[in-house]
């Protein structure tokens, strides 16, 4: 009898993060084969409106497989496809960022899918469906893996879960949250360029998410933090979390995203302002505090010290200082980049070979 194990992996969304982790998948299939004798097919690939099948796994070729042949689908299709060829270890994969996407979690649960997400919003939608889904899981027996949902492929909510569950008391989470904010910010604060332009780079690197305003308006900053606070058993919503904005009211959600970013010129006066009071020794970066003991949440831009942890960060990298009851003084950090295509579907990937464990 055959060793190999094979999870059937269906990825919603193949846009950086998406077409990443297939590529990664494919290039990894010999190596997965031979030394962890895993087999990882994925037989469906859709975007919002369309997919494409292929019962026996889809090839190096996928993208152009996917624009000739791909069709329009509702979830039902995706799990009539399933059923009908009696796959098992299904995993669905949201490498979107869709609001109305996690709503399909339930029934994909129901229907035999454990659940890795990219996408922080089932995390951050209210307590009670953060509930509510955990019973879901726990009466199929499924599992809902969602690293990438902080720092993308750096390993902080699995070191955060296995503090609090061996009892380590967590006081405060602070630092630099945003791999694109961190990229803007470390820029902006010591060259002499527009921050528009930075802005423009960070979308083309696929730093930013599909709406560069989630970044900008410190929500997706705000999501990373609560997904840590729910982590540490806290209580909390998302209008729970103190926010500064960084979009001006005259750009902000009324607008459309087009004309949003056709007029982000209108970012330079306000930010090359902020620049010019900055004292000589200090940058600017956009940091979030979860304080453990005062439960409070909050997220802003602040003025820093050129020579502290957060004031020398390069890249995009983010950064987590864990202040604990064991890590007083000095804390316990995280360090790396903190969002980017590659890394983000690494951190995907290494989800689907941590779940792999517990499967047959
Ligand atoms: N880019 C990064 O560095 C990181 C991204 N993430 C998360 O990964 C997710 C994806 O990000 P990107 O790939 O950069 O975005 P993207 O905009 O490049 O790709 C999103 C894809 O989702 C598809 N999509 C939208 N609604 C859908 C639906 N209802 N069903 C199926 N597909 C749907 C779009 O057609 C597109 O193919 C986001 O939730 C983001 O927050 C997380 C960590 C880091
Ligand atoms: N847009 C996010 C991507 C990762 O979550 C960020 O900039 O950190």
């Amino acid at each position: 009898m055959s060793n190999t194990k094979t999870l059937n992996v269906v990825i919603f969304g193949i846009g950086n993060v998406g077409s990443t982790l297939i590529n990664q998948i494919q290039a990894a299939k010999a190596q997965l084969l031979s030394q962890q004798q895993l087999n990882i097919q994925i037989p469906i690939v859709t975007n919002s409106t369309l997919a494409f099948y292929n019962e026996f796994g889809i090839e190096n070729a996928w993208h152009s497989n996917f624009e000739k042949a791909s069709i329009p689908y509702k979830i039902k299709d995706i799990v009539d496809f399933v059923k009908s060829h009696h796959f098992q270890n299904l995993i669905a994969i949201d490498a979107t960022a869709s609001k109305d996407f996690v709503q399909n979690y339930v029934s994909l649960i129901e229907n035999g899918f454990h659940i890795i997400s990219a996408n922080k919003v089932a995390n951050t939608l209210s307590f009670e469906f953060y509930e509510q889904l955990r019973l879901t899981l726990k009466k199929h027996n499924k599992s809902f893996l969602y690293e990438t949902n902080v720092g993308a492929g750096l390993p902080v909510i699995e070191t955060i879960k296995r503090l609090y569950d061996s009892g380590e008391q967590i006081k405060k989470i602070r630092g630099v949250f945003s791999g694109s904010l961190s990229f803007i910010f470390n820029r902006f604060s010591s060259e002499n360029v527009l921050f528009s332009d930075i802005l423009i780079q960070a979308k083309q690197l696929g730093l930013t998410e599909p709406d560069a305003r989630e970044d900008l308006s410190g929500t997706d900053v705000a999501r990373k933090l609560l997904i840590l606070a729910r982590e540490l058993h806290i209580k909390t919503e998302l209008h729970d979390v103190q926010i500064e904005s960084l979009v001006p009211k005259n750009l902000n959600g009324k607008t459309t995203l087009h004309q949003f970013y056709s007029r982000q010129k209108e970012l330079d006066v306000p930010f090359q302002e902020r620049k010019q009071n900055l004292m000589e020794n200090q940058v600017l970066r956009y940091v979030g505090e979860l304080d453990v003991t005062k439960k409070s949440l909050e997220v802003k831009l602040v003025s820093e010290e050129k020579h502290s942890a957060i004031g020398q960060l390069k890249g995009a990298d983010s950064v987590f200082e864990i202040y604990s009851e064991s890590y007083q003084d000095f804390p316990l950090v995280i360090q790396g980049a903190g969002a980017g295509k590659h890394v983000t579907a690494r951190g995907l990937f290494s989800d689907i070979v941590k779940l792999s464990s517990s499967l047959n």
